[in-house]
């Protein structure tokens, strides 16, 4: 239920967010400040404005490695309640992060046409312990939700860094794979010619080719498809990344279905963490639902991040041949981010 008396703890909050908060029936607890480290990335900026509009965030704090002022200005005139702070380089990151209650990570490096994923490990990696470092810091309670890939070793490589500086919490870090089930609703309802965003489908494993695993066996409403349009649909989903490299041709990635996937993620974590029930979302996080570490699957969540790693639900034969093999290529990835952290 929505407690409009804690509305006069948020400073200048409209009455028109006041009206939207009370039509989405929510119930603000405290004040949440949500940090986004490369916030001046292609990712960055239009996932920051789609925080700047969500009425459960009081604060948003921009950093990157190059200057977010202007940017932070820019949003800073948006009529919406929360305030927006910017930050650059790494001197400033402690400050961006201090009593952040969720971090979001679009930090690093994209995709060039022809490259796999793979290939931007030794870079980003860098950057996510970076990052990983000064969480553990400033803000070691905070949900953090990492973009940056290699999403496969990118989040065994922060559990590691955050356990050398003993802040690791498994339930607080997670892989943003939701752009796989995004995509997944977005194919699907094509083809079934509903609204996609009524479609619901679990899309496990990991994100990159074949570790991206959509169960089109529990997809609602049914998909009936012959084997060969199955395995057509599948392909599309584990190489959409892939169609949106090679179509903008060296000029990075996917940004802007990501943003708006980032910011569904993130509006999830900011609904858990003001105690509605029954928040899941597919993510990428530490599991031992099969022979990998680290595995993407629907997680329920609560305000201290994962309540609960869901059961997988049944597989088909065919998806049980595929999740075998998956994970050898998700165990590989998993050991080569982790043997970094060693080195
Ligand atoms: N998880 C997913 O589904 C997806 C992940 N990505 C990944 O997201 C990442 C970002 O992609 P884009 O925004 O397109 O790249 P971009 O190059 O446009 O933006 C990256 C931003 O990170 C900043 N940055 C780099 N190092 C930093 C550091 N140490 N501290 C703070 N900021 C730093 C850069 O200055 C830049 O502003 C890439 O690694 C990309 O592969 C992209 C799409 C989907
Ligand atoms: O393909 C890429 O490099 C970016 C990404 O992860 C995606 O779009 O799924």
């Amino acid at each position: 239920m929505l407690t409009l008396k804690l509305l006069k703890h948020i400073p200048a909050v409209s009455r028109s967010s006041q009206q939207e908060l009370s039509s989405w029936n929510l119930s603000i607890t405290r004040g949440v400040k949500v940090a986004v480290v490369g916030a001046a990335g292609g990712i960055g900026q239009p996932l920051s404005l789609l925080l700047k509009l969500n009425p459960l965030i009081t604060e948003l704090s921009l950093h990157d490695k190059s200057d977010t002022k202007g940017i932070a200005a820019d949003l800073s005139h948006i009529c919406t309640a929360s305030t927006v702070r910017a930050f650059n380089g790494d001197t400033e990151l402690v400050c961006a992060l201090e009593s952040a209650s969720i971090v979001v990570v679009p930090a690093g490096m994209p995709r060039k046409p022809g490259m796999d994923r793979s290939e931007l490990l030794d870079v980003n990696a860098n950057v996510a312990s970076t990052v990983a470092r000064a969480v553990s810091n400033v803000c070691p309670s905070a949900l953090l939700a990492f973009i940056t890939n290699p999403v496969n070793a990118i989040v065994p490589i922060v559990a590691e860094v955050l356990k050398q500086e003993d802040a690791y919490d498994p339930k607080r870090l997670f892989g943003v794979t939701t752009l796989d089930v995004v995509r997944a609703k977005t194919f699907i309802g094509a083809l079934l010619n509903v609204d996609p965003d009524t479609v619901r489908v679990p899309v496990i494993g990991g994100h990159a080719g074949q570790t991206i695993l959509p169960l089109l066996s529990q997809c609602e409403p049914e998909l009936r498809l012959d084997a060969d349009k199955k395995a057509e649909l599948v392909s599309r989903i584990q190489e959409a990344g892939t169609e949106v490299v090679k179509a903008k041709a060296g000029k990075g990635s996917a940004t802007l279905s990501m943003a708006y996937s980032a910011s569904r993620f993130v509006n999830s974590l900011l609904r858990a963490i003001n105690n509605e029930e029954d928040i899941i979302e597919c993510a990428y996080v530490q599991s031992t639902l099969s022979e990998a570490e680290f595995f993407a699957s629907p997680v329920l969540l609560g305000p201290a991040g994962i309540k609960k790693n869901l059961e997988l639900p049944p597989l088909d034969e065919d998806e049980e041949e595929r999740l075998d093999s998956l994970i050898v290529q998700l165990n590989k990835e998993i050991t080569d981010g982790v043997k970094l952290v060693a080195c």
